[in-house]
């Protein structure tokens, strides 16, 4: 059961590790085409509202010239003369004439006399502007023209013109719409005039079916610029963009689920290595020295686990202490622990009865009624003393008061000496700890650190000192790094200390080789005296 959950979590995080970032890579890729294509249509509409305003502003002024000059006389030569001059002049008209109701009666094209069918008007602007759509001439049977006109005057002008444009992109539909009448002024291509209601203050883009439209409105003129390119522009670029975005997702992708899987490995099978490790008794035991503060002699050491991999790896107890209370295997560890103590000082206790152990018990062993029975047992085994042993104990491990009570009275009736550890860090109060039966305090490192330094927790240390002598504890300072350090603590009364400044954690016989090594030199040095 477990494994199958196992199997299809490692499922589920594989596909969302690698499907999440290929889904990432193409909402981007689809994002920036629509970015890129929009910038594209905005592009031919805003060409197109240009043209269209070019061509308003050339036909206003042209009939503005007219109707200010030859309104009088609009076929006189002299009138046909300025209607050729402006015909010339400008790059959007065709032609320009006098109208009178259907029919241009002269013009810059046809003379004098000649006159041009214009047929019925089919709307009239708001600002007045009399437009035809679409116009025939005889002479250019094949052209249809619009003509623009006001006050008498009308403009010809050829249809292609506004929207001569996107000429390398022929499926490109572009007009120019009037925002006065729902038939499009010009187009090319598929239009839908509806669009228009989609027009925001000035522009607008958006995907319409199979269109991506484009609209610009004129600032001067009450028209709109129209483009819509066919919605495959915008699919080709999106794959154009994916190509490169959607390889980079998959790596980061197989990254990130490698990542995943691999730290999820490893956390799901920690606890299983400690199993193991447990099995292999691949746990070892290194010693810390404990010193006496006011004679500097080595009173005992505090005994802290290590755990050497198959791979050579020494892993420290911050790591597989937590996932062996978590994992319900910290009693058989601290078994090992005992086992380990007996076989690394072997008889060496029972010829010193004085020097202490200390052992660090998890909350789990101090709550276990086995915990005492092995330690006399294993202890047994040895021939060491209780008074050899300090059993080490955080304020965690204390929590429940009855409990606490029993086991530290059980301890202490058979000879073993109570200490708890990390004092300070916990929530420990004075008169609860005043119904424990403890023998040492051990003052936090953490304490210990901020002496001389000025921190808030600087003078945490003097009153940490008060409570325990008020309540008749012995002090073991812990983390002690430097000679100021030391010389604070003795000063204030603290009996004993260990730390960097003395020694690290080293194999229990490099100890008793250096506990010798001390003894021969004290020998000496009284010999000498
Ligand atoms: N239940 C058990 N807990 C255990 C056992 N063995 C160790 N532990 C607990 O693990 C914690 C970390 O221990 P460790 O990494 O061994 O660190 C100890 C010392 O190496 C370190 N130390 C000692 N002196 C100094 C110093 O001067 N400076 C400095 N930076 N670090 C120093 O402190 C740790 C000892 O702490 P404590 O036990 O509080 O005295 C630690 O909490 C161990 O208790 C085990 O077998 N069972």
């Amino acid at each position: 059961m477990k494994k199958t959950i196992a199997v299809l979590m490692t499922l589920l995080v594989a596909i969302a590790g690698i499907g999440l970032p290929i889904w990432v890579a193409i909402e981007e890729s689809e994002r920036q085409a629509f970015k890129a294509e929009s910038a594209h249509a905005l592009g031919y509409a805003r060409d197109v509202t240009m043209r269209a305003d070019e061509t308003g502003d050339q036909v206003l002024s042209a009939v503005g010239r007219l109707v200010a000059g030859h309104k009088a006389a609009p076929c006189a030569p002299g009138s046909i003369d300025v209607m050729r001059q402006i015909d010339l002049a400008s790059s959007y008209i065709q032609a320009i004439g006098h109208v009178v109701g259907d029919r241009m009666l002269c013009s810059s094209i046809a003379g004098p006399s000649g006159v041009l069918e214009l047929g019925p008007v089919d709307y009239v602007t708001d600002g007045g502007a009399e437009i035809r759509r679409n116009v025939r001439f005889p002479f250019a049977p094949r052209d249809s023209f619009i003509v623009i006109g006001r006050d008498g005057f009308a403009a010809i002008l050829h249809k292609r013109l506004a929207i001569d444009t996107a000429k390398s992109e022929p499926d490109v539909a572009l007009a120019v719409l009037s925002l006065d009448n729902p038939v499009p002024i010009i187009a090319r291509g598929y239009i839908d005039t509806r669009w228009i209601k989609r027009l925001g203050s000035t522009q607008a883009v958006f995907v319409d079916g199979a269109y991506l439209v484009a609209l610009v409105r004129s600032e001067r003129y009450r028209t709109v610029g129209v483009a819509a390119l066919p919605v495959h522009y915008l699919n080709g670029r999106s794959a154009e963009v994916s190509t490169r975005l959607v390889p980079a997702g998959l790596v980061a992708g197989v990254v990130l689920t490698l990542a995943i899987l691999y730290l999820g490995r490893q956390q799901m099978s920690l606890p299983v290595a400690v199993k193991t490790a447990l099995r292999r008794k691949e746990f070892f035991l290194e010693y810390q020295p404990l010193v006496d503060l006011r004679t500097g002699r080595w009173v005992g050491v505090e005994a802290l686990m290590r755990w050497r991999r198959p791979t050579g790896e020494i892993v420290m107890p911050d790591l597989f202490i937590p996932i062996a209370e978590q994992n319900g295997l910290i009693v058989r560890l601290t078994q090992q622990l005992l086992e380990m103590v007996a076989r690394d000082t072997g008889a060496w206790l029972s010829a010193h009865p004085q020097f202490h152990i200390g052992i660090n018990v998890a909350p789990a062993d101090f709550h276990s009624s086995g915990f005492l029975d092995n330690l006399r047992t294993t202890l047994r085994g040895v021939q060491a003393a209780p008074g050899n042993i300090i059993v080490e104990v955080t304020e965690r491990g204390m929590l429940d008061p009855v409990v606490a009570r029993q086991t530290t009275g059980a301890l202490r009736r058979h000879g073993f000496a109570v200490a708890i550890d990390d004092f300070g860090t916990g929530y420990s109060s004075l008169s609860y700890l005043e119904s424990l039966e403890v023998d040492y305090l051990k003052i936090d490192r953490s304490f210990i650190e901020a002496i001389g330094t000025g921190a808030p927790t600087s003078q945490v240390v003097q009153h940490i000192i008060r409570m325990a002598n008020d309540l008749g504890l012995q002090m073991i300072a812990e983390g002690i790094e430097s000679q100021a350090q030391a010389d604070f603590l003795r000063k204030h009364g603290v009996q004993y200390g260990q730390g960097w400044l003395y020694g690290k954690s080293v194999p229990f016989a490099e100890i008793v080789r250096q506990l010798e090594e001390m003894e021969e030199s004290a020998a000496s040095f009284a010999q000498a005296g």
